[in-house]
Formats: C-alpha cells, structure tokens, sequence
C-alpha cells in the first residue's frame, strides 16, 4: 500500500489549540502514515512578521502535540532553509524524499483557501500534493466565499478523504465539521493585555507555561 503524509504549515505563533484539533481532525479521516508539523521560517504574508523566534516556536509546538493523539513529528525544515518560506519549495523537497506514488496531504484552514491564488506557484502545488482543507469560524468553504479561479480548481479536484488518501497529488477534501474559534492572533492580543486575560482554554497548559517561563509575548 502507498504511504500517505499529511503536512500542517503554519507560523504557530504561539501553536494552539485550533492547530492540534486541525492535525488530529485530518488523521483522524485520512489516516496518514505521518502527519509533519512544519514551522515556517519567513512566511511573507505575516506583515507583521513573527513575535517568537524560531527555537521558542519549536519548542512551543512539542509541548502542544505532545499529548496528541495524532502521529505528529515536527519537522524544521522551513526554518533550516532559511529565507522566504514558500510551500511549493517544501513540497518539492517532500515529494523527491516520499517518491512520485506517495499520497501526500497538504492540510490547512478555510482561511487560506480563500488566498490559495496568492502563493508562489500555486498552479504547480496540486502537481505535488493533494489539500486537505477544514472549515475555520469567520471564514466560509462554499465556491461564492472563494476567488473565482481557485473555485474552478476546486470543482475539478474535489474528492473523498477516501480519494485523496489513495491518490499522490491534485485532489482536495474539505471538512465541514471543525468549528474552533480560536486564531493566534486573539492568543498574542490576550497576553499582551494588562491584565492578561483568561486564555487557558485556547492552549496547552504546558504551552503557557512555556511563554511566562520564556517571557513570550510581553509589551
Ligand atoms: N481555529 C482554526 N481552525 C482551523 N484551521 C486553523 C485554525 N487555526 C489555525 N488554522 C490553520 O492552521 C494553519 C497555520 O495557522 P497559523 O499558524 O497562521 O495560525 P493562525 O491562528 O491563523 O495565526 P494568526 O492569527 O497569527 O494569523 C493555517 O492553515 C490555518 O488556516
Ligand atoms: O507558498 C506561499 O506563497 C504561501 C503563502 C501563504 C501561506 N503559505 C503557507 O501556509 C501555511 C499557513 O500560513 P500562515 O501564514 O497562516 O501561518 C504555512 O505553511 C505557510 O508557509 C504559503
């Protein structure tokens, strides 16, 4: 049987709990052979760029799967390339490694979907990879919500859970049920409030420890 590798991306600034329901949505339906949590090194859509350096993010994001029951290994890659991060250059990296049969899963939120048309080359990411894309609060999954050409891709690349697992690349599966409100944005916003507010059901217990032990997100 061909392997199947699912990828979550994200800048996990801090990593919460929206990312590890996001992971254990997608292993639960697709039932990958590994589900590889990349860390951005320089996602340029962060205007902002990013408030914790990279050793702290990694770190964060262990302690938030640690308890997962997805099969989840973090793999750095993105920040040891250094420069830009662009997911074509990942998946090209991924699919010379797993091989042209491999069925490999790129798994993100409605909310970029909704830009899928914005990033590098992103015609050429459906040769390398299937998606795998939940719904997100404040950010609709139906063709009307979605720019006009990524709707025309999805309407010919919409497929089971089932599909995608079986196939290498260029088909997409959408989850419907995931409804966590939670973004990072409100996360950071929350502990530079003075007095901090209440975030402990947003994310792990140890994450949080780790940010007031590394003094993470201060004013
Ligand atoms: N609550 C959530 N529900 C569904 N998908 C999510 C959720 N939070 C993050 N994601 C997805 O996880 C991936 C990584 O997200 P990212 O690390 O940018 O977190 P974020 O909460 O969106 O961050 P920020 O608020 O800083 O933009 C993206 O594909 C994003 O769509
Ligand atoms: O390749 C691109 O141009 C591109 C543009 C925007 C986002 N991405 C990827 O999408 C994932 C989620 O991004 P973000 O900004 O929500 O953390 C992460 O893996 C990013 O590298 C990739």
């Amino acid at each position: 049987m061909t392997s199947c590798i699912a990828l979550l991306g994200g800048s996990f600034d801090p990593p919460h709990y929206g990312h590890v329901a996001l992971a254990e949505l997608f292993a639960r339906l697709l039932r990958p052979d590994e589900l590889r949590v990349l860390p951005a090194g320089q996602p340029w859509q962060k205007k902002n760029g990013l408030e914790a350096g990279d050793a702290d993010r990694v770190a964060m994001l262990k302690l938030a799967f640690a308890n997962s029951t997805a099969p989840v290994t973090i793999d750095t890659r993105e920040i040891d390339r250094h420069g830009t991060t662009y997911t074509v250059e990942t998946l090209r990296d991924v699919r010379a490694e797993a091989g042209p049969d491999a069925s490999i899963v790129f798994v993100m939120g409605a909310d970029q979907l909704q830009k899928l048309d914005t990033w590098r080359d992103w015609r050429e990411l459906f040769a390398l990879a299937n998606f795998g894309v939940a719904a997100r609060p404040g950010y609709r999954l139906d063709d009307a919500a979605l720019p006009p050409a990524v709707a025309a891709e999805l309407a010919l690349r919409r497929a089971s859970f089932d599909d995608v697992r079986a196939s290498s690349a260029g088909k997409v599966c959408l989850a419907h049920t995931l409804a966590v409100d939670i973004s990072a944005t409100q996360v950071r916003a929350a502990l530079h409030a003075t007095p901090r507010t209440d975030i402990s059901a947003r994310l792990a217990p140890q994450v949080l420890d780790y940010i007031q032990q590394h003094n993470l997100y201060k004013n």
